[in-house]
């Protein structure tokens, strides 16, 4: 193995190990054999928001089920005739990660607080508002972004949701994917991110969305990927960072008091971290611009609420929606996976909350969570009394210190500058960056997006190696006068 030079603990830390890290890893591996990095992990485990749970079979027998509590799509594939294909498809299947693909149109019942209710056509409106208002926002990278909300663009278009069922197939399109409401989402980013991820003529992969059944967990692409190059005393887990600052090199202070120590480090604590302050920095590492950035961006929240029965007495579908006459979104997008195609048998179903109602759940007493659910299932199935559940599980992705929401979204007034702040690297004296910041929040087109996690470690590293190998990456290394106005 590559021998750090001293006194360093290695020549790259590269803090978190998500897919950002474990890809950044594996890129200076590859480009770079001769330069030591430490992967360093707050978790027992690598994998970061791809994390899953264990539910048993209703009947006791056999492995039980991997219900993801993060990611669990591949968002786009790869389309025939077309180069361009998903990186983290090729790992899933590389790996042999077990998917099935999820008819988001086309397996759908609809419900309100009457019971079932005949409203699929608005659904096919919503579909066909939200390809326009995506076919209207200009092409990834070529424009700068105006200040305009999806909701801006919705009006322009003409389209203005007003009924409960209206708003219900509105929220699915767009806040199911967004993790926000199109009032606090911008119309350019929200173009770029689904073009370059569905759009094959724009640069993206594909319309498909591949969900994982897999009983190891979706997370063993990543794992498997990790396996085959990392060596054990490339990881530390179990330390969490809480000081970032530089001396000579970049020094990282753990929470037992530990200092480590590189020449650079990648960091890809994702912005809900960055955020939140439980990292202290140095002033060089975390200029006033960068923080100001940091915090304009926003960190999404989006949380299945999951339920296991021992019988199934719901829809046949894989999905339904139930339009709350009060509130847009209350508990709205359902999810049987008790489906012939994903864990048929299994009794588990789930609903997922976005954006301030999600907020919301994460600080309810989950007991009240569940009275909730169980109320809404109640007025979906007005003729069944509904059984107490076999298992309930709620993530908390919002007070997890880790992570502090789910993942990010481009607010309507967030700019192109702003976001290059936000990624771009910082510290080191004669313009040396020493920090890059890498995530799914750092990528322009894929922001939200295991994909985009990839990309941005990738590019992370590859520019360290530049930089280390004394080649144009550390020339510039701010693209942006990072200094306080
Ligand atoms: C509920 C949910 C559903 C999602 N669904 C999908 C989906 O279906 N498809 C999709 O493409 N994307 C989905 N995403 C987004 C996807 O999970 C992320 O884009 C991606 O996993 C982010 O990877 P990352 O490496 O940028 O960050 P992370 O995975 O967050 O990695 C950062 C790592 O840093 C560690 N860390 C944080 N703070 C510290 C500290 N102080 N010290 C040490 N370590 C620390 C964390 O433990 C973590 O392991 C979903 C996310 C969530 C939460």
């Amino acid at each position: 193995l590559p021998t750090p030079p001293s006194p360093y603990n290695a020549t790259v830390l590269i803090l978190g190990g998500g897919v950002s890290g474990v890809i950044a890893a594996r890129t200076l591996h590859r480009l770079s054999p001769s330069t030591s990095f430490l992967i360093v992990e707050a978790r027992h485990e690598l994998g970061g928001r791809l994390q899953s749970t264990r539910f048993p079979s209703p009947s006791g027998e056999g492995e039980g089920y991997a219900v993801e509590l993060g990611a669990n799509w591949v968002h786009g594939t790869q389309t025939l005739g077309f180069e361009q294909v998903n990186p983290v498809w090729e790992m899933v299947k590389q790996w042999d990660v077990q998917t099935r693909v999820s008819d988001y149109y086309g397996s759908m019942t609809t419900y309100d607080h009457t019971g079932e209710a005949a409203y699929l056509p608005l659904l096919n409106d919503s579909l066909a508002a939200y390809a326009a208002l995506v076919a209207s926002a200009p092409l990834p990278g070529l424009q700068e972004p105006g200040s305009a909300s999806a909701r801006d663009g919705y009006d322009s278009l003409g389209y203005t949701p007003r009924t409960p069922h209206e708003q219900v197939a509105e929220y699915y399109t767009f806040d199911w994917e967004y993790a926000d409401g199109p009032e606090r989402t911008s119309w350019w980013a929200s173009g770029v991110s689904t073009n370059a991820t569905y759009e094959p003529t724009a640069g993206g992969f594909s319309r498909s969305n591949h969900f994982s059944i897999d009983p190891r967990g979706f997370s063993h692409f990543l794992k498997s990927e990790a396996g085959s190059f990392l060596d054990p005393t490339q990881v530390l887990l179990n330390s969490t960072v809480t000081a970032q600052g530089e001396e000579t090199g970049v020094e990282v202070t753990l929470a037992n008091g530990e200092v480590l120590r590189a020449e650079y480090a990648v960091c890809t604590f994702s912005l809900g971290v960055l955020q939140g302050g439980a990292v202290e920095w140095d002033a060089g590492l975390m200029p006033p611009r960068k923080k100001e950035a940091v915090e304009a961006m926003s960190m999404g929240v989006f949380t299945k609420i999951f339920l296991q029965f021992s019988q199934k007495f719901w829809f046949d579908t894989e999905f339904a929606l139930y339009a709350d006459p009060q509130e847009r979104g209350r508990y709205a997008v359902w999810q049987s996976l008790d489906h012939p195609e994903f864990w048929p048998g299994s009794g588990v179903l789930f609903v997922t909350v976005t954006g301030d109602f999600a907020r919301r759940v994460d600080a309810m007493p989950e007991e009240e969570v569940k009275a909730e659910v169980l109320d809404v299932l109640g007025k979906m199935y007005p003729n069944v009394t509904i059984p107490e559940p076999m298992a309930f599980h709620i993530p908390h992705w919002l007070s997890d210190p880790l992570f502090r929401g789910s993942y990010s979204n481009w607010p309507a007034n967030f700019t192109r500058e702003e976001h290059g702040i936000l990624r771009a690297k910082t510290g080191g004296r004669g313009g040396k960056g020493r920090v890059r910041f890498a995530g799914e929040h750092t990528s322009e087109r894929w922001f939200g997006f295991l994909h985009g996690a990839y990309y941005e470690g990738m590019s992370a590293a590859e520019e360290m190696v530049e930089c280390i190998e004394g080649g144009s990456g550390c020339e510039e290394v701010r693209d942006f006068d990072l200094s306080d106005d």
